[in-house]
Parts: C-alpha cells; sequence; structure tokens
C-alpha cells in the first residue's frame, strides 16, 4: 500500500488538455483569464478633476486674484468647457474634464460663492497649496497600452473592474472540465424519496456536487445499482462523454463492490488502489484515454476527505488555480497510533499573531458526516508520528471559508 504523497504524486501526472472559452464579463469571476487584459486609453483617460470645486489659472492668483467670476459649470459627463477669460473661474464636479487654460482646483470647503452686482463669483478664503492641486492628471495611473491585468489570473472582482473599464464585455477564461459524480450502491435512493427502513439517501454526490461548482464546474450526476452489467454499460457510456469522472462508492472488499474490476474491463488503467490513511483507505484512481476517474470509498466522510485532499488540488490545477498550501497548529494534544497518514476533522480559526489554529472536533467515524458541519477542514497527520502536541503545524484542507 502506498502513502498519501505518493498518491498525490500519481495522481499529479494526470493532465487534461487546457481549452479556452470566451463567457459574459458577469459569469468571468472566479475563473481563469487565458489572455491579457490592456488599457484601451489612457487612465484616467484625461486631466480629471478630483475635488467638487472651482478651476482657475493659478498664476492668476499668484499675482494677487482672489475673486474670480464665475463663468459656468463644468459636470462630470459634460465634454470639455473652456475657459474664457484668464481671470474667470469655472465651477467643476469630482470626475469631470478638467477645462482647459485651467490648471489648479479649489475645494467649495475653501471659497465662498457670492452674487456680486447680479453675477456669481468666488472669493477665495484658502489659498491653493500648489499649482495643480486637486487634479489627477490623464494617463497617470496606467498609459494607453500597458497589460492591466495578466494571464492565467483567477478573475476576482478586482480583475472585473478592470475589464469593464477597458471595455471588454467578454473574456477568454479556461473550459471547465466535463465531470461526471457518480453515486453507486442499491441502497441509495433520491432526496425526494423516503426512503425504507434499508434505503438511505444520496448524500455524497450532492457534496462533490456542491464542492466542484465552487470552482465553477456544473457536473452531471449519475446514480448506479450494484448490478455489474449495469455498472459495466453505464461507465461505458459515462467514460465516452466525460472528462473527469468521480465515483462514490464501491471499491473496497465487498461482494458488490464491482468498480474497480468493471474500470478495468472498461479500459482504465488503474494508477493506485489503497492508501495508507484514515479515512478514505480503498481510494482507486486511473485513466483511460478519454477520462480521468477517481473512485472514492463510500463512506461519507472519506468520500468527503478524498475529494478535499485529492480531487480538487488536482481539478484546480487542471484549470490553472494556483493551490496555496495551509498550514495550522493543533490547539490541543492528539494521538492516532496507526500507520496511517490520519484526517483530523478540525474547527479552524486565526490565532495570536495570525496564525492557523485547528481544534479537533470529535466525530464517530467515516459515516458520520454531520459531524463535518461542525468543522472547517481536515488537518493531514503524517503517518510516521503517533504523539501530535499542542502547537505543532500540519497540512491543512479546507471545505469552509474562514
Ligand atoms: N472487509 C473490509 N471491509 C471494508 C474495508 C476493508 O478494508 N475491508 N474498508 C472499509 C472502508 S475504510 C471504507 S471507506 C468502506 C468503503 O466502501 P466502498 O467504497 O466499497 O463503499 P460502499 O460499500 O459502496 O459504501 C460504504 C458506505 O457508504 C455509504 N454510501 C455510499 N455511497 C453513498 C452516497 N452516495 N451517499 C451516502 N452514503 C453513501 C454506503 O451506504 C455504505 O454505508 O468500506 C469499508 N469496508
Ligand atoms: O475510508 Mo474508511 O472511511 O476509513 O472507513
Ligand atoms: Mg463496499
Amino acid at each position: 500500500m502506498i502513502g498519501v504523497l505518493r498518491a498525490e504524486e500519481i495522481i499529479r501526472k494526470a493532465r487534461l488538455k487546457p481549452e479556452v472559452e470566451e463567457v459574459a464579463i458577469a459569469e468571468a469571476a472566479g475563473r481563469v483569464l487565458q489572455e491579457v487584459i490592456r488599457s484601451d486609453r489612457d487612465l484616467p483617460p484625461f486631466d480629471r478633476v478630483m475635488m467638487d470645486g472651482i478651476a482657475i489659472r493659478y498664476d492668476q492668483w499668484k499675482e494677487g486674484q482672489t475673486t474670480f467670476p464665475v463663468a459656468g459649470l463644468q459636470k462630470a459627463g459634460d465634454p470639455q468647457h473652456s475657459l474664457e477669460k484668464d481671470d474667470y473661474c469655472l465651477e467643476v464636479m469630482t470626475g469631470a474634464m478638467l477645462p482647459p487654460n485651467t490648471d489648479t482646483v479649489i475645494r467649495y470647503e475653501d471659497v465662498s460663492i457670492k452674487t456680486v452686482k447680479g453675477r456669481e463669483v468666488a472669493v477665495i478664503n484658502r489659498p491653493p497649496k500648489k499649482k495643480g492641486q486637486n487634479i489627477h492628471p490623464k494617463g497617470t495611473n496606467r498609459p494607453k497600452g500597458k497589460i492591466l491585468v495578466d494571464e492565467g489570473i483567477v478573475l476576482s472582482p478586482a480583475e472585473i473592474a478592470v475589464a469593464a473599464t477597458v471595455g471588454k464585455s467578454s473574456l477568454k477564461v479556461t473550459r471547465p472540465p466535463r465531470v461526471a459524480i457518480v453515486a453507486t450502491g442499491d441502497e441509495l435512493v433520491d432526496i425526494h424519496e423516503e426512503p425504507l427502513p434499508h434505503q438511505i439517501r444520496r448524500s455524497n454526490v450532492y457534496a462533490v456536487s456542491a464542492a466542484v461548482q465552487g470552482l465553477h464546474i456544473d457536473a452531471q450526476l449519475f446514480h448506479l445499482r450494484d448490478n455489474k452489467e449495469e455498472i459495466s454499460r453505464s461507465l461505458k457510456e459515462i467514460l465516452e462523454a466525460f472528462e473527469v469522472v468521480i465515483l462514490s462508492g464501491g471499491v473496497s472488499k465487498g461482494k458488490l463492490d464491482y468498480i474497480p474490476e468493471v474500470l478495468a474491463e472498461c479500459g482504465v488503467k488503474k494508477h493506485l488502489h489503497k492508501v495508507r490513511q484514515r479515512p478514505g483507505k480503498p481510494l482507486w484512481f486511473g485513466t483511460s484515454e478519454q477520462a480521468v476517474v477517481f473512485a472514492l470509498p463510500g463512506n461519507p466522510v472519506s468520500t468527503f476527505m478524498c475529494y478535499y485532499r485529492y480531487v480538487e488540488p488536482w481539478l484546480k490545477r487542471q484549470v490553472g488555480i494556483e493551490n496555496k498550501p495551509l498550514i495550522a497548529q493543533l490547539t490541543k494534544d492528539f494521538t492516532f497510533e496507526k500507520e496511517l497518514t490520519y484526517f483530523l476533522q478540525v474547527q479552524v480559526q486565526s490565532g495570536k499573531d495570525g496564525v492557523l489554529e485547528a481544534t479537533p472536533v470529535k466525530g464517530k467515524g467515516s459515516s458520520d458526516f454531520a459531524n463535518l458541519c461542525r468543522g472547517d477542514g481536515f488537518l493531514e497527520l503524517p503517518e510516521q508520528q503517533s504523539h501530535f502536541k499542542k502547537g505543532q503545524a500540519y497540512p491543512l484542507y479546507l471545505y469552509k471559508h474562514l
């Protein structure tokens, strides 16, 4: 039997061919950009007024002028007005184009607008600090043609704002793989059904489907009964149609655990079966010409943990999302004496000095998936060690946002 790190290494070697699709900007957040975004004009595109107030020629003030007849109003969204006379001013609003012939903006707080002999004048109460104040000069954020966002970036709301400002209503992004999630087992019924005493509702596939949705993948769900012919027939079709197949159940030693055998018959090459870990020991992984197949052990906590430890990091890599390894410190001593890597369910919080702290949440084993709701992730406790001490840090796999 292999260890966790070897299993990860084997899985990492399988790769999907990256493909690109174009999506509307409203659908693009969280996707991986497959083009560069450049500024289509200077940013800002004109000398932009930064404060509501008046625009003047600085030299007029320098020469002693403190009262300026108001010649008009330059609003944001107006084409550029111009100053008729050097000793006039224009009222200007934040976001407006700076009128030509003006070079300095004084805030309303620093002037009084009065009516003198039937005409409006602005009297400067507080002198401008410098020529050019309260003006955001054209092109000083970024010049036209500059790369604003690089290829390969995961689009966050910040990049969406940039894409919008350069006029990109759609963006090229990595196409998510076609994923099938397959439940197996005669005991399983669907959510809307009332289970008989010997039946349970399918839950694993909904958990995995919800998890892949977090990666913007819409998976298709299937359910196969424990019938070898039926499994074989359906799996052949699924393997033709999907690039990634995630199965749950039927991989252990039971008389009806047909999955490894049928996968082999369908031409899926086994790369690993069984890992020195708890939960999730019977994990199976293989590839065919068209598909990458994860067959996860059916116990709900095992399916869940194997998804987060093996499937999700792999899927992220295929679509180009960086896996940022996390570690967290145990807040309590913990002992696990078997020579297996133990995935401990933990609650996670940010402790002193910003260090992540993990507190074990006791459950009733790999069928107790209700217990997952009390935790945030799994701490990977290595097989070589049995006594894990408070303050020691281990790799963390989160399934909730902190
Ligand atoms: N003789 C042995 N028996 C078992 C071993 C072993 O090494 N020797 N390993 C145990 C371990 S560890 C696990 S984990 C399970 C894995 O079993 P399978 O992958 O074969 O899964 P099933 O037998 O189909 O189901 C196990 C369990 O999980 C429930 N299940 C399955 N699918 C779903 C689903 N979609 N939603 C909810 N629950 C599901 C199923 O009803 C079973 O209770 O094997 C141990 N046995
Ligand atoms: O993977 Mo099993 O869940 O260790 O019982
Ligand atoms: Mg079984």
